[in-house]
């Protein structure tokens, strides 16, 4: 049984199109629980549809740090549950970058998603000066420091330089397993970690091989079926 997971992000992409053109060619594949795509909000439902013969699981990018109320635009992490969502992105670098979300942000979007039943994926990551300077480690911690005594199990954590985010500069070997092994002693051994930035069927399983590494969070591949049904492949 495969134990790595395999989490798409179409990000703010896609149509009804495209998701009825590449959910089926996956709900084909007879892929495991172990693979999830996260889409877009206003096609969740039409995913849910489209693998509900499939194990694939179906997640959101993003959900309110509040739980009900007159919050205009926002969506509660208990209606992704209702929907059928399973697990939702939380603190990616986007998010973060574009939307000015902080670490603490994420945190209670992260304990949202606890109490609403959905497994929440918490993205860290350091960007090109950070990198540059030297002050990965001490970004990262930080990044993690808010997720202090919440449960390990319910949540995973994934690493994205934001350097090798839709770059196509993707971390090296050396790196990755470097900064899995810091998470996980910053955390906890048993902490899920999934490695993200830059995956494509042709770099997969080079990434997947890795010591430290619990599964892959894909952009841009994860838009072709194709493409991600590699990486899935690739998934030990
Ligand atoms: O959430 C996914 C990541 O931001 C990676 O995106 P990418 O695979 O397009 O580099």
């Amino acid at each position: 049984m495969t134990r790595q997971l395999v989490i798409g992000n179409w990000k703010m992409h896609g149509s009804i199109g495209k998701v009825r053109s590449v959910l089926p060619e996956l709900a084909r594949a007879k892929l495991g629980p172990n693979v999830a795509v996260c889409i877009p909000y206003p096609y969740v439902m039409l995913a849910k549809s489209l693998l509900k013969d499939s194990q694939v699981q179906v997640g959101a990018q993003d959900v309110s740090e509040y739980h009900v109320g007159a919050y205009t635009g926002a969506v509660s992490a208990s209606m992704l549950a209702d929907i059928g969502c399973e697990l939702v992105i939380v603190g990616h670098s986007e998010r973060r970058r574009y939307f000015g979300e902080s670490s603490e942000n994420a945190a209670r979007k992260l304990r949202a998603c606890l109490d609403a039943g959905l497994f929440p994926v918490y993205c860290v990551g350091e960007d090109a000066e950070e990198r540059a300077s030297g002050r990965h480690k001490e970004i990262i911690a930080a990044e993690l420091a808010v997720l202090r005594g919440l449960p390990i199990g319910l949540y995973a954590v994934a690493y994205e330089p934001s350097w090798a985010v839709g770059t196509g500069v993707i971390a090296t070997s050396e790196q990755i397993a470097e900064m899995h092994a810091f998470i996980k002693e910053t955390l906890e051994p048993r902490t899920r970690v999934l490695y993200g930035g830059s995956v494509k069927g042709s770099n997969a399983e080079e990434v997947l091989a890795v010591d430290g590494v619990d599964g892959v969070l894909v952009g841009g591949a994860a838009l072709s079926a194709s493409e991600f049904l590699e990486i899935c492949m690739a998934a030990r």
